[in-house]
């Protein structure tokens, strides 16, 4: 970002939702008084009402209304066929508006129940660090790596294992070649940091709350329901 007065913000919101199942994307879905994006964006907004959002619509979405979006500077970006190439064709919207140097933060709109408070902690400790970083939180569970039998083939050790949320926050100049090069070379990202790994750089993980939950299957809205509800009551 380039000062308090105008972060850039990207939320990859042109998902079908095809895990939901639901007669719509889930972004769209009922949760609490709003959908799981006014959800979404209202979070994001309330801690960075200057951002500059930069939200990747599907071309032929017809779910969406602007009424939805609190935030005063917004563009609507198409969205392209993974999430990475949505989150690319915002980077290239930004081409001659944003400078190298400014931070850009990836949220996904599947992700309603970020806090202020790990936004805030994310921010601080971007503006500390060269490379850029995400937050995420380390991994409890028992894994097992499973055989072509669906069997247990190992159970590899969870030591040093993060599982990696959103916000992920980078320099421009960095993401927009990162996701370049995840384009020439046919690298498969998930996340805006595998990207930049790819380029030999080490994002740093920002211990985030482990209900930043993404909203993937249909039992995820009721828990997200249950994690506002739980986050109201204790604010
Ligand atoms: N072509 C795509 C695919 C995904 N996303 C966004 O990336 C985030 C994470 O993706 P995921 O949870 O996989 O969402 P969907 O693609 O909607 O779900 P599914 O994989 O079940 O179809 C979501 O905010 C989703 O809207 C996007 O902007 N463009
Ligand atoms: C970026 C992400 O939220 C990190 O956990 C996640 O990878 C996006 O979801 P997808 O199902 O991998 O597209």
């Amino acid at each position: 970002m380039r000062g308090d007065e105008s972060p850039w913000l990207i939320v990859p919101a042109a998902g079908r939702g095809t895990r939901m199942g639901s007669d719509r994307p889930k972004q769209y879905l009922p949760l609490g008084a709003r959908t799981v994006m006014g959800q979404t964006l209202a979070r994001l907004h309330s801690a960075w009402p200057e951002a500059t959002l930069m939200l990747c619509l599907d071309a032929d979405d017809d779910w969406f209304d602007e009424t939805a979006v609190p935030f005063a500077r917004w563009q609507r970006v198409s969205g392209g066929e993974a999430r990475w190439q949505s989150v690319r064709a915002a980077l290239h919207a930004l081409d001659g508006q944003a400078d190298d140097e400014d931070w850009v933060l990836v949220h996904d709109v599947a992700r309603p129940c970020v806090t202020a408070a790990d936004l805030a902690r994310l921010l601080a400790a971007l503006r500390r660090d060269r490379v850029g970083g995400l937050l995420a939180t380390p991994v409890t569970d028992t894994l097992k790596r499973q055989d072509d039998t669906q069997r247990v083939a190992a159970t590899p050790s969870r030591e040093g294992l993060w599982r990696a949320m959103t916000p992920q926050g980078f320099r421009f100049g960095v993401l927009r070649r990162a996701l370049e090069h995840a384009c020439s070379y046919g690298v498969a990202v998930t996340d805006e940091a595998s990207a930049v790994e790819a380029l030999g750089l080490s994002p740093l993980l920002v211990a985030g709350r482990s209900d930043n939950i993404k909203i993937t299957h249909p039992e995820d809205l009721r828990f997200a329901a249950m994690i506002l509800e739980s986050q109201r009551d204790a604010s």
